[in-house]
């Protein structure tokens, strides 16, 4: 299960540092994100499991050993600024990105039409890669990543400008990919591909990884959120009420006068009996909702404590923080 990782990666361009300390891991079947804004530090990272830049600290390994040009031959990537030929038919391109691995004309021509039907390219594989629609190309793009049957794929922002369809097609195929093993790494600037799609996840920040861990762990809120609205605007009085309740916080709910939220410590954790005591003595109560936070939310959260620290610490859910996002 060991697969790729890096550890304790640094890498400058001339006297200034833009990776620091960064320890990634991608095993077989595993999806894992990278999220980060401009300039965090993704491509870089990229580029450099990719060997096409050598890392200035740290060390890359390859099911535990120090990674070779061979190992990175299995590695499949999608670069951002893509790489297809505009002119050329799907088959054509496909077909020479498979020579150029290495195959026969015949087991090129074979690859390439398994790779068209799986990626539901087989209406458009006469067509110019020029008058493709965005999503299609994106298709293309993973093909020839694809092409020289990787056991890790490397995808440089593979949704950014695709349309809700697109991004479901190409989540879709992801999914496939790491359900036959392969492992997939991807960069995105937002961050619900990254929780729908990934097992585990790296938050980079100015070339430093601000957090990373499970997306389970990482959603593992340590609160229960629980709204309760009610049909008349709540007097402070409700407030105080449940104030006294041990073991609990209300808050009022910023523009919404008639609800109340109450943040209970523990993850998962039933409303109190005392808290629907109150609110039926009250009246009026209308609706009682969970409220689950997104990862985004949880995240921003978390990260807000404090100075970028070096070294990672751990805490309570096994989320590793080690510095904050702007
Ligand atoms: N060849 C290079 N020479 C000098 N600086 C570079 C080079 N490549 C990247 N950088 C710098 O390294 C930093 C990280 O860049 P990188 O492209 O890895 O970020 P990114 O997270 O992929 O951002 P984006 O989402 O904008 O592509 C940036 O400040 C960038 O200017």
């Amino acid at each position: 299960m060991l697969g790729l990782e890096l550890h304790d990666i640094g890498r400058s361009f001339g006297d200034r540092q833009v990776l620091h300390s960064v320890d990634l891991a991608v095993a077989p079947g595993e999806i894992v994100g990278i999220i980060g804004g401009n300039g965090a530090g993704k491509t870089t990272t990229m580029r450099l499991i990719l060997g096409l830049i050598e890392a200035s600290e740290g060390t890359i390994t390859w099911d535990g050993e120090p990674i070779t040009a061979r190992d990175r031959r299995a590695i499949g990537y999608m670069p951002d600024e893509r790489g297809l030929y505009p002119q050329m038919s799907v088959v054509e391109q496909l077909v020479h990105f498979a020579l150029l691995e290495g195959e026969t004309i015949t087991q090129a021509r074979r690859t390439v039409s398994e790779l068209i039907d799986t990626l539901g390219l087989t209406s458009r594989e006469r067509s110019r890669v020029q008058d493709l629609s965005l999503g299609d190309q994106q298709r293309v793009q993973l093909a020839v990543a694809l092409v020289g049957h990787p056991s890790l794929l490397v995808l440089d922002e593979p949704f950014a400008g695709l349309d809700p369809l697109a991004v479901e097609t190409l989540a879709a195929l992801i999914r496939q990919q790491a359900e036959s093993d392969v492992g997939v790494l991807f960069s995105s600037q937002q961050l619900e591909f990254v929780e729908r799609l990934c097992d585990r996840v790296c938050v980079l920040d100015k070339g430093r990884i601000a957090a990373s861990g499970r997306v389970t762990e990482l959603q593992a809120d340590s609160y229960s959120r629980w709204a309760l609205s009610f049909s008349e605007d709540l007097p402070d009085l409700l407030i105080a009420e449940l104030s006294i309740i041990p073991g609990l916080i209300p808050t009022a709910v910023e523009d919404d006068p008639k609800s109340v939220m109450i943040t209970l410590s523990g993850r998962n954790r039933e409303i109190p009996e005392e808290v629907l005591h109150v609110a039926l003595r009250h009246g009026g109560l209308r609706s009682i909702r969970c409220i689950q936070r997104s990862l985004a939310e949880i995240l921003a959260d978390r990260l807000k404590t404090g100075p970028v620290r070096k070294a990672s610490t751990v805490i309570d859910t096994g989320l590793k923080v080690s510095g904050a996002i702007s």
